[in-house]
C-alpha cells in the first residue's frame, strides 16, 4: 500500500524572494507562503522548485526555506512536498533521508536525472533506488525539456506501481496521447498532477488531480478555484477561466522562470525585489507590465492582487546581472 499524501488540488512552488543585494528575504517568504495557504486557498506548498531557484541557493538557505515553508504548512495543516533535484542518485538519497528525518515533509518532488540522460531503465533504477532507501513519499517530475530525458507510457506505468510513488508532475509540454494513457487508468495512492500552467485547464478537464503552478503566486485563488471547478464538473464557468489563466501564464512564462514572476510579485508590493541570481537575469519592464496588467485585470478572488500603489509602479528598469 502506497504513504498517503493527499496530493489533490493545488500547489504552489513559491519563489525565493531575494533584496537588492541579492540576500534570501525571509520574512517575504513566510508572507507569501502564509498567503497562499490562507486567503489563496492553496492545498499545500512545493518547497526548493524551479520557481524557487533552487539550483543557486546554499544548502543553509535551502535549509532556512524549508524551515519557512513547514511552519507554514503546520500552521495551517497542508502537506509540504520539497524539490530534490540531482543526477546523482546516491546525493538524492542522502537528502531524501535527512528531509525525512525532520518529520516536517510529506513529500519530495525529484525530475527525471537532469543532463545525464541515462535512458529510461536508468530512470526506473534511479526512481527504485529512492523508493527503497529515501524514506519519503516521492513524486516523478517528469519535464523533458528541461531534463533531456523523455519517458514512455511503459517507463510512466512501471515508475506508479512503485512503493512510495505517489504522484507525477506531468510537464511535457503537451495534452496528447501519452497523457490521455497516463489520466485513464487510475492507480489508488497515485496523483497525476499538472506542471505545464498554459495548458493546466484541458490536464483538468482530462482528469488531473490537481497543479504544481508557477502562476499561482500571483493569483493563487484563482488557480485554487479552476481546479475546484474541475473536480465539481463545473465545466462552463471553468473553461472561461481556463482560457483567462492560460493567457496570464502565457504572459508569466513570457521569459524564463520565475523572472516575470517576480517582477510582478514585486509590483504588486509583495516581494522587496525582483531580483533573480545569474544565470538568470530579471526580466524586461515590458515582460512585467504585460503579466502585472493581465494579473490584476482579472483577480477576482483571496490574495491581495498588489499592495502599495498601480501594478505599474514598481516595474524595474532592465537592471544589469548582479552576481
Ligand atoms: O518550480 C516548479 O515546481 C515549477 N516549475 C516549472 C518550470 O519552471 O518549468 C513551472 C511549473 O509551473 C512549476
Amino acid at each position: 500500500m502506497k504513504p498517503e499524501a493527499h496530493l489533490t488540488g493545488l500547489f504552489v512552488p513559491l519563489v525565493t524572494p531575494f533584496t537588492d543585494d541579492l540576500r534570501l528575504a525571509p520574512d517575504a517568504l513566510a508572507r507569501l507562503a502564509d498567503e497562499a495557504l490562507s486567503a489563496g486557498g492553496a492545498r499545500g506548498l512545493v518547497a526548493l522548485g524551479t520557481t524557487a531557484e533552487a539550483a543557486t541557493l546554499t544548502t543553509e538557505e535551502k535549509a532556512a526555506v524549508v524551515r519557512i515553508c513547514s511552519a507554514a504548512c503546520r500552521a495551517h495543516g497542508a502537506p509540504l512536498i520539497v524539490g530534490v533535484g540531482t543526477n546523482d542518485t546516491a546525493a538524492a538519497i542522502t537528502t531524501l533521508r535527512e528531509l525525512a528525518g525532520s518529520g516536517d515533509v510529506d513529500a519530495a518532488l525529484v525530475p527525471t536525472p537532469p543532463y545525464t540522460r541515462p535512458g529510461e531503465a536508468g530512470v526506473l533504477a534511479h526512481f527504485s533506488a529512492l523508493a527503497e532507501h529515501g524514506g519519503l513519499p516521492l513524486v516523478v517530475y517528469d519535464i523533458p525539456y528541461r531534463t533531456g530525458q523523455s519517458l514512455g507510457i511503459s517507463t510512466r506505468n512501471a515508475l506508479k506501481h512503485l512503493p512510495e510513488v505517489v504522484g507525477i508532475k506531468y510537464a511535457t509540454g503537451a495534452v496528447d496521447a501519452a497523457a490521455m494513457e497516463l489520466l485513464g487508468s487510475s492507480t489508488p495512492g497515485f496523483a497525476v498532477l499538472g506542471g505545464d500552467d498554459a495548458v493546466i485547464s484541458p490536464l483538468l478537464a482530462a482528469g488531473a488531480h490537481g497543479g504544481i503552478l508557477a502562476s499561482a503566486n500571483v493569483r493563487t485563488a484563482d488557480y485554487a478555484e479552476l481546479i475546484s471547478l474541475w473536480q465539481r464538473d463545473a465545466a462552463g464557468p471553468a473553461r472561461r477561466l481556463g482560457a483567462e489563466l492560460a493567457r496570464l501564464s502565457a504572459a508569466l512564462f513570457a521569459e524564463p522562470n520565475p523572472t516575470v514572476i517576480k517582477g510582478v510579485l514585486h509590483a504588486q508590493g509583495r516581494i522587496p525585489s525582483p531580483a533573480v541570481r545569474l544565470p538568470l537575469l530579471a526580466a524586461s519592464a515590458d515582460s512585467v507590465r504585460r503579466a502585472a496588467d493581465l494579473a490584476t485585470a482579472g483577480a477576482r478572488r483571496g490574495v491581495p492582487a498588489q499592495r502599495g500603489g498601480s501594478s505599474t509602479t514598481n516595474v524595474p528598469n532592465p537592471t544589469s546581472p548582479r552576481v
